[in-house]
């Protein structure tokens, strides 16, 4: 696993954003093949939303080559909720660059058959060649998506039942009333996010301390289905600085060593 320790939260968007066109730049370039994108919602994704955003908008990227598949999704809020992710997706990102929006594959939280709908969306993801780089954020929890603890480290797209702490949490997205945060989801499991062939996970803020140590030093176990990622062959961890809090003072000052060269985004894009 990497972990890439930048000073702020604009030094982790920065470097996602860059990581990500370097991808699709790499694809293009050899390729004749669309990239395969997963992604995530939620406050910590915003700025390297923005940045992507802004490097279509120089034409330094494309999206037009692009399939992405989201996270997750309520179950039970209207597409056109302005908290659904379908929603916050379209706001926040796909209508301000260039992709198809038949490329966009989001859960459909209101289908009549919430199991199939999960079962196809796996099938759709298997169609498109399987994710290449999938991005997430994390829960104070150490939430993966919507996969809450002791979910199983192995676990496909399915409804999943979100806990109190995940809807006092998400319940500032809807005027501060728990009454009003969806209690179901549909959310990829911890094993469709560890098949991608790469998987960058962003976390910022003290309040993800916990869940970056256990991650990253903590033992492999559902409590933290972040932590899943210590087995995967190609992951990353971009992090802030106040994201480090809880980390020993020895492996901070490794990964500052063994990433010193490669920190700055700039550096990507060369
Ligand atoms: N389902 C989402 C997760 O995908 C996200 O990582 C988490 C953290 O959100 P934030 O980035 O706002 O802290 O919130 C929700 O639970």
């Amino acid at each position: 696993m990497r972990l890439i320790i930048q000073p702020d939260s604009n030094g982790v968007s920065e470097w996602a954003a860059a990581y990500i066109v370097k991808r699709i730049r790499e694809r293009k370039a050899c390729c004749n093949r669309p990239f395969v994108l997963g992604l995530p919602t939620g406050s910590t994704p915003l700025g390297t939303y923005k940045a992507l955003i802004r490097y279509c908008q120089e034409g330094a990227v494309s999206f037009a080559d692009v399939i992405t598949f989201n996270m997750d999704e309520y179950v039970g809020i209207p597409r056109e909720h302005p908290e659904s992710y379908h929603s916050f997706m379209w706001n926040n990102f796909f209508s301000h660059i260039d992709i198809k929006p038949e490329n966009v594959n989001i859960l459909n939280g209101n289908a009549p058959d919430l199991t199939e709908e999960c079962a196809s969306y796996e099938e759709r993801i298997e169609a498109a060649g399987g994710i290449d780089l999938f991005m997430g954020g994390i829960g104070a929890d150490g939430h993966l998506a919507f996969n809450e603890p002791f979910s199983s480290l192995k676990s496909r797209t399915r409804v999943k039942t979100l806990t109190k702490d995940t809807i006092i949490a998400n319940s500032r997205f809807f005027g501060g009333d728990v009454n009003l945060v969806p209690k179901t989801a549909l959310t990829v499991g911890v094993g469709t996010v560890m098949s991608a062939r790469e998987v960058m996970i962003l976390t910022m803020g003290h309040n993800k301390a916990r869940a970056l140590a256990e991650g990253v030093e903590g033992a492999y176990n559902h409590q933290w289905t972040i932590s899943a990622l210590q087995t995967h062959p190609a992951g990353i961890i971009v992090c802030d600085e106040d994201a480090t809090d809880e980390l020993k003072v020895g492996t901070y000052k490794y990964f500052k060593d063994i990433e010193s060269a490669n920190l700055n985004p700039k550096s990507l894009l060369k």
